[in-house]
């Protein structure tokens, strides 16, 4: 039996609140009751939009921030070895020197991860054998990756077997069907089961948030991943027809509060999907920054799936760096 088999209504009666007192209602309750108005969560999303302008050092430093956010990824069915080899050379040295920061800075700049098919984790641990001493962590997705319609005993292995072959993050896909019959319990019981086949490793659960249903059950969905023991909840596979999108990461932030504020837990997020732009970016940050607050700006708590928005961010970086040396030039001139 590769999972503990933990009944819903038995799991969070003993949970505490975020300053330790006791939390008297159940989980189940939490549950039922957990609602969702979708027009004010639209209308907050609107107000991300409009962010800009932003002065140039800060945008600077917030996308230069970004790239340490991001789980470089590719995901493609033609993926070989020289796919992989060029996503890890990208990953571990995304920019050329940023000339308006000292030289050390620059050495830092990574991504948080690589992330690829179970076949490619192999050709990613010796890519990043040649490019660096330091190798990033090789995120893996299973567990059915993108529908999540297969038999729990083979995720489940395949989650083990990602481990095994030197993945240390494993991003998993959630069985829709369960998620729009709202079988709550047979859902914590296979998040739980692959969470513990993943033996310890950063398990992220990704809902599929365009296959959900409705906002409501992307909130209820969102507590029960993580009280089954999810380490992050990504809104989506880059697959399905909607990704990620503003509302439904205010929705995934807010669970991740509550859950938070019942048990003392921090959950990471991951938005993923449909994220090309460096003005994405920038929104993503700006939503958890509201959400979730600044403890949650570290790779540890926020992550960014994609696979194409690193060169917007490095061209816009470039651009930004041109006009604060020219800025500063004209500075010390007057
Ligand atoms: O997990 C990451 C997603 O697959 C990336 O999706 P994307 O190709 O739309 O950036």
């Amino acid at each position: 039996m590769l999972g503990r088999n933990i009944k819903l209504e038995n799991i969070m009666n003993d949970l505490k609140v975020g300053d330790g007192a006791k939390e008297q209602r159940p989980f189940e309750y939490l549950l039922k009751s957990a609602y969702v108005n979708d027009n004010s969560v639209h209308a907050d999303a609107v107000k991300l939009k409009a962010p800009f302008p932003i002065d140039p050092e800060d945008e600077l430093r917030i996308l230069l921030q970004s790239i340490g956010f991001l789980d470089l990824t590719s995901l493609s069915a033609d993926d070989t070895y020289a796919t992989i080899s060029k996503l890890c050379c990208s990953a571990v040295k995304p920019v050329h020197d940023v000339k308006s920061l000292a030289g050390d800075e620059n050495v830092e700049i990574r991504t948080a991860s690589v992330c690829v098919y179970p076949n490619r984790i192999q050709d990613a641990a010796k890519a990043m054998s040649l490019y660096t001493s330091k190798p990033l962590p090789i995120a893996a997705v299973a567990g059915g990756f993108p529908s999540g319609q297969y038999p729990l005993l083979t995720r489940a292995a395949e989650v083990a077997w990602c481990v095994e072959h030197g993945a240390s993050e494993i991003d998993i896909v959630v069985d829709r069907s369960l998620v729009l019959l709202r079988k709550w319990g047979e859902l914590h019981k296979e998040v739980n089961t692959m969470v513990v086949a993943g033996k310890g490793a950063k398990i992220k659960v990704i809902l599929a948030v365009g296959e959900c249903g409705s906002l409501e059950n992307i909130l209820r969905a969102s507590l029960v991943c993580m009280d089954a023991g999810a380490h992050f909840i990504k809104t989506s596979t880059g697959k399905e027809v909607v990704n990620a999108t503003l509302p439904v990461g205010i929705v995934m932030c807010r669970a991740i509060k509550i859950f938070y504020s019942r048990t003392g837990k921090k959950v990471g997020f991951k938005p993923a999907g449909g994220i090309r732009t460096y003005q994405d970016v920038l929104e993503w940050v700006l939503l958890i920054k509201k959400e979730l607050g600044n403890d949650w700006l570290s790779p540890s708590l926020f992550r960014i799936g994609a696979s194409s928005v690193l060169a917007s961010i490095v061209k816009r970086i470039a651009v930004l760096d041109n006009q604060i040396q020219e800025s500063r030039k004209s500075e010390t001139t007057k």
